[in-house]
């Protein structure tokens, strides 16, 4: 088979041929077509919904392809099904082609920015890039060819002002909301990838931010890429960006083809955009829905000068311009160009592409991900150093209730509950530490999707880089009891109580890592953790014999 190379930069080149080993003759852009699409989804009450019904389109290299519709018109599920990331009860028929051909896009195939900027807040701009870099890019690659590629991302994506400030979380100031945007793109342009997916890229920006990111996507395309985008209310200023415009209303097509025609395809359906409106406005008004129930609740003279207007589309329903503009694009010259269009592009048998996903060994991966992960636990107050204070102020309060006991017979009670109240709060405070565990799974959900890394390299990553802190703590707090009640003396007694609240501490804190993977809900997560741990402190020490008992302690912590 041969590969194929074209319009690529030098890095890039080099990318490919690390990746492949494989001649380059040629071009490797990426063309996508989708024929006959339709999305089911099954509800919770058992029943099927159609979320996207026969669609038929294209995206080419070179060209910026803006997907627009009102809420819940299937944006993000058409994104999604495009780059083979349907949820489990959806259920796709129809045909999607890349280059000709039937693929399923594997892990990091295509680039996939998602809605929400799942970023590390402690890291600043550069280090995250660099340490994304580190995760992706070849060994063999020499760090200075690294971190060249870092900086043009970063100048390319116009990060350099705040190349060195923290993203930011709930105590750091950081970035704007603009700016993690952009940094979310630069992480999935930093592999150059021929295929890049973005879902509502310029929500929540102001105008200037937006038409920056926007010109920004358009820049890529134009090296050659094929950008989808779905992107909420444009400007017009950002609508003149757009080379190609899919717009979708009740998971169905009202408009494909270029963005610039899409003015006149309304003009000629009945609903020309009047003066002085912004055409995206106007579109989006055609076929939203919601405007019919907004109608029908107003009253008084607002009504009047609703019915008044000269707009065709006061005289209708939004429902029936929705039908009327359907009709008509199904028997427009626009489908049928683009019918032809999916035919022709499918016919040619391009390149495989399967250029993404990381390219850095294993060890590289587990090695970076722990040096990260390490940063983040030091410089996040709320991970580990909250914690120990109130570990210290909570052992101390111990210790003051059981000061000195001693190790006589009269004692023995005294000491056993001062260890019941001492493993049941420290092992029970490792619940303060779940907001963060769910802020890292929220991480690692979008790196591993992007083919960043894999399951057992963060599993690694984050063991080691926890251990010194958890070390610290239980070291700290189990010093701090041990010698204010004075149990039986002797260092191998002493490291023994410490290191049975180290390996009681750790079981827990997988345990929250388990459930943070699991729901990742703040509020559902510490309910079901502390549940399970309620559980686990009042009924297993109470019947089970000791051997039972260990022998859950040490399933516990392998499942964990
Ligand atoms: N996996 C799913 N299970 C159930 N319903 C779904 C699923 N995926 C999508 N839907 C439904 O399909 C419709 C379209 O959803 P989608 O998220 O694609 O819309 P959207 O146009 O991207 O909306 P928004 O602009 O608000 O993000 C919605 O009504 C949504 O509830």
């Amino acid at each position: 088979m041969g590969y194929v190379v074209g319009g690529l930069s030098p890095l890039s080149e080099t990318l490919w041929k690390e990746r492949t080993n494989t001649e380059f003759v040629g071009d490797v852009s990426a063309r996508l077509t989708w024929k006959d699409l339709t999305v089911m989804v099954t509800l919770s009450n058992g029943e099927t919904q159609k979320v996207l019904e026969g669609l038929t389109g294209y995206a080419e290299p070179g060209t910026f392809t803006a997907l627009m519709g009102p809420s819940g018109s299937g944006k993000s599920t058409l994104l999604d099904a495009l780059s083979s990331r349907l949820a489990a009860n959806a259920f796709l028929s129809g045909s999607i082609l890349l280059n000709g051909r039937k693929t399923k896009l594997s892990f990091g195939t295509a680039a996939y920015v998602t809605q929400d900027d799942n970023l590390i807040g402690t890291l600043t701009v550069r280090e995250t890039i660099s340490y994304s870099a580190r995760l992706r890019l070849p060994d063999k690659m020499p760090w200075s060819e690294k971190r060249a590629l870092v900086e043009s991302t970063i100048i390319e994506m116009g990060l350099q002002d705040c190349a060195d400030t923290v993203i930011g979380n709930w105590h750091l100031r950081g970035i704007s909301g603009g700016e993690k945007r952009r940094v979310s793109i630069a992480l999935e342009i930093l592999m150059r990838p021929r295929l890049l997916f973005l879902d509502e890229p310029t929500s929540g920006l102001d105008s200037a931010s937006a038409f920056f990111v926007t010109q920004t996507l358009r820049g890529l395309s134009r090296d050659g890429r094929t950008v989808i985008a779905s992107i909420h209310q444009p400007s017009s200023e950002v609508f003149e960006l757009f080379d190609r415009l899919y717009l979708l209303s009740g998971g169905k097509t009202v408009y494909f083809g270029q963005a610039s025609e899409a003015y006149e395809f309304f003009a000629q359906a009945g609903f020309p955009c009047p003066t002085l409106r912004n055409p995206s406005d106007h579109f989006l008004r055609c076929i939203n829905s919601d405007f019919d129930k907004v109608k029908a609740t107003l009253k008084g003279s607002m009504k009047l000068r609703f019915e008044a207007s000269d707009d065709p589309l006061e005289k209708v329903t939004t429902a029936e311009a929705i039908r009327t503009l359907i009709d008509f694009y199904r028997t427009s010259q626009y489908s049928y160009a683009a019918k032809e269009k999916v035919e022709e592009i499918s016919k040619v048998k391009g390149t495989v592409l399967d250029s993404g996903g990381s390219q850095a060994s294993f060890l590289m991966q587990a090695f970076t991900l722990t040096k990260r992960s390490f940063i983040n636990m030091s410089r996040d107050f709320g991970y580990y150093w909250l914690r120990l204070v109130i570990y210290i102020v909570v052992t101390i309060c111990i210790g003051t209730i059981y000061l000195d006991v001693g190790t006589s017979y009269n004692s023995i009670l005294a000491r056993g509950s001062c260890a019941s109240f001492v493993f049941g709060f420290v092992t029970f405070m490792s619940i303060g530490g779940f907001p963060s565990f769910v802020e890292d799974m929220k991480v690692f959900q979008r790196e591993r999707l992007n083919g960043h890394y894999g399951v057992t390299a963060f599993v690694i990553g984050n063991t080691i880089s926890a251990m010194p802190f958890l070390i610290l703590i239980t070291f700290i707090s189990g010093t701090v009891c041990y010698f204010m009640v004075h149990l039986h003396p002797g260092f191998l007694h002493y490291l023994f109580f410490v290191l049975c609240l180290y390996a009681s501490v750790t079981v827990v804190e997988s345990l929250m890592m388990a459930i943070a993977s699991i729901i990742p809900n703040f509020l559902m997560g510490i309910i079901i953790g502390a549940g399970i741990q309620v559980c686990y402190h009042s009924f297993i020490p109470r019947y089970p014999t000791r051997v039972v008992r260990r022998l859950v302690c040490v399933c516990v912590y392998i499942l964990f």
